[in-house]
């Protein structure tokens, strides 16, 4: 695939920053021009809450990290970068000056997608020597965790340039949108601003406050808009009728006085005070960070979901979080099976706070998802990946104690080894351990059993000679180890 090594940020405020992030956990080396006499604490605060984000989010071996430098002057920059992304204020004649100081510096065949939330590539383009690579790359809030970018390209646009981009989103987990003609503010944000006009008027109205407000689109449609867009649910509300049906009953209340949807509310004074005190009292109790940090917890939270979705298919952004997932599975270094006469080191994490549970230590099944994702590293390591899932073969757990001996705390660093015990590799048999990587105590062991099978005849059988070659030679330098203590053990048993 089309990966990027090198990229540029210009302007690194809210949306430039998360940018930078989304690059270097990708492993992308990245530099930022961003004149803010803060930029450097400003975006070192994204980064954490994005790296955060990514522990939550995902176990798949994510890349060494790209190094992130701040650069002197736009020029430095963009040096050496295959993708320059610029997020300047939204001013028109701003970003016509700095894209062309972009066109004269980059390498010519540098990509240059501007973050612009309206602005049309046609306009933007204007002034570039080479107006073919420049396109509209129109991203949401976070960046680092909501994956949608709207392409637009404008009348020098080349149509390569934004397959290209599209095919170097991926490598990012990120979906790349071509939307076929340049508007102002494009679609997601054309949708936005009539949304958020029509709430303007609500509450200038009074017909509630912000707070309320929000609590209608949280505790209602935007439950469902996470899964489904407007017509797939609207197709649903139309039962079995169908969609026909739906717009014939609903289709008339539209041109009845419900919206105010073309007028423009008078943004004075006293409006802005409004919405800034109710804003204040709704959630000014805490700061930015704090609620950037509820948030990604809770659109991670919602990924996940949506990964396990359509019988663990995964559906929308969560079919993507898959896609990307297995795309870094098959790009990271292969983990070696070292045949040696020791426990194999699996796994290492730290304790993010959303594995934290009322009792203040991390939550149960937390033990249990370590174990089940050091086998998984197990499995990769002797060749059960997504190609031979793919091609009808899997190992299955049938059986697993844990037992939990001491707290996993917040933050805690902890890895998990495994010993192979005697078994055939049709079954694999292994005693684990989940340790504190401080003082390497003991939190955690699980006694586990898997079967190979195959998953088109739904039954076991014995496992493809590629991985038998390397599962092997493991269980048999595991023999010589004594088996731990605790195999075996029944539940409630004395130590
Ligand atoms: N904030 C949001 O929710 C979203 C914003 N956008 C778009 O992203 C762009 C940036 O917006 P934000 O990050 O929100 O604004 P921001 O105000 O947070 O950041 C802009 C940054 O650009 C820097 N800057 C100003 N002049 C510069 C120059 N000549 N060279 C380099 N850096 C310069 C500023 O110091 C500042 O840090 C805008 O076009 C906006 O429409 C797109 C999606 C969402
Ligand atoms: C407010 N905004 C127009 C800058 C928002 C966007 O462009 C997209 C988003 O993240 O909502």
């Amino acid at each position: 695939m089309a990966r990027i090594s090198k990229a540029a940020c210009i302007g690194g405020g809210v949306i430039g920053g998360a940018w930078a992030a989304r690059f270097v956990l990708a492993g992308i080396d990245t530099k930022i021009f961003d004149p803010h006499p803060e930029a450097q604490r400003l975006i070192s605060e994204v980064m954490a809450n994005a790296e955060r984000a990514y522990k939550m989010l995902t176990r798949a071996p994510l890349p060494v990290k790209g190094t992130l430098n701040f650069s002197e002057s736009l020029e430095e920059a963009v040096r050496g970068a295959e993708w320059i992304q610029e997020s300047v204020p939204e001013r028109l004649d701003l970003k016509r000056s700095v894209l062309a100081q972009i066109d004269i510096a980059a390498d010519p065949k540098a990509l240059i997608g501007s973050s612009t939330s309206g602005l049309i590539p046609t306009d933007l383009q204007r002034d570039m020597k080479h107006p073919e690579r420049m396109f509209v790359a129109h991203p949401y809030n976070p960046v680092y965790l909501l994956p949608l970018v709207e392409l637009v390209g404008g009348e020098k646009t080349a149509r390569a340039v934004l397959e290209d981009a599209k095919a170097k989103l991926a490598t990012v987990g990120m979906t790349g949108l071509i939307i076929n003609k340049e508007i102002d503010a494009f679609v997601g944000d054309r949708l936005l601003e009539a949304f958020w006009r029509e709430a303007l008027w609500l509450i200038k109205d009074d017909i509630c406050d912000t707070e309320t407000l929000d609590n209608v689109i949280r505790y209602s449609f935007g439950l469902r808009w996470a899964q489904m867009g407007l017509f797939e649910t609207y197709r649903i509300a139309g039962g079995e009728a169908g969609m026909r049906d739906f717009l014939s009953k609903y289709g008339p209340s539209l041109s009845w006085p419900w919206t105010k949807l073309t007028d423009v509310v008078d943004f004075d004074d006293a409006l802005v005070e409004k919405i800034a005190v109710q804003s204040d009292a709704q959630s000014g109790q805490r700061g930015i960070r704090e609620l950037e940090r509820i948030r990604d917890q809770n659109l991670v939270g919602i990924m996940q979901a949506l990964k396990a979705g359509d019988e663990g298919r995964g559906w929308g952004a969560g079919r993507l979080l898959s896609d990307y997932e297995a795309h870094l599975w098959k790009t990271a270094p292969k983990p070696q099976a070292n045949p040696a006469k020791e426990p194999l080191k699996l796994l290492e994490l730290r304790v993010p706070s959303a594995w934290i549970d009322y009792n203040g230590h991390m939550t149960e099944y937390r033990y249990t998802q370590c174990f089940a994702d050091a086998s998984d590293a197990l499995l990769q390591m002797v060749g059960v990946d997504a190609d031979y899932v793919k091609a009808g073969h899997s190992y299955y757990t049938v059986e697993s104690h844990v037992r939990l001996l001491a707290e996993a705390k917040l933050g805690d660093a902890l890895y998990v080894k495994a010993q192979l015990l005697p078994s055939d590799g049709k079954k694999i048999h292994s005693f684990m351990g989940l340790y504190r990587a401080s003082d390497d105590t003991l939190l955690s062991t699980c006694e586990h059993l898997m079967l190979h099978v195959s998953s088109k005849e739904s039954r076991s059988v014995p496992p493809l000679p590629a991985v038998m070659m390397k599962l092997k030679p493991l269980i048999e330098a595991h023999a010589v180890l004594p088996a731990p203590d605790a195999v075996g053990r029944s539940v409630g048993q004395r130590k």
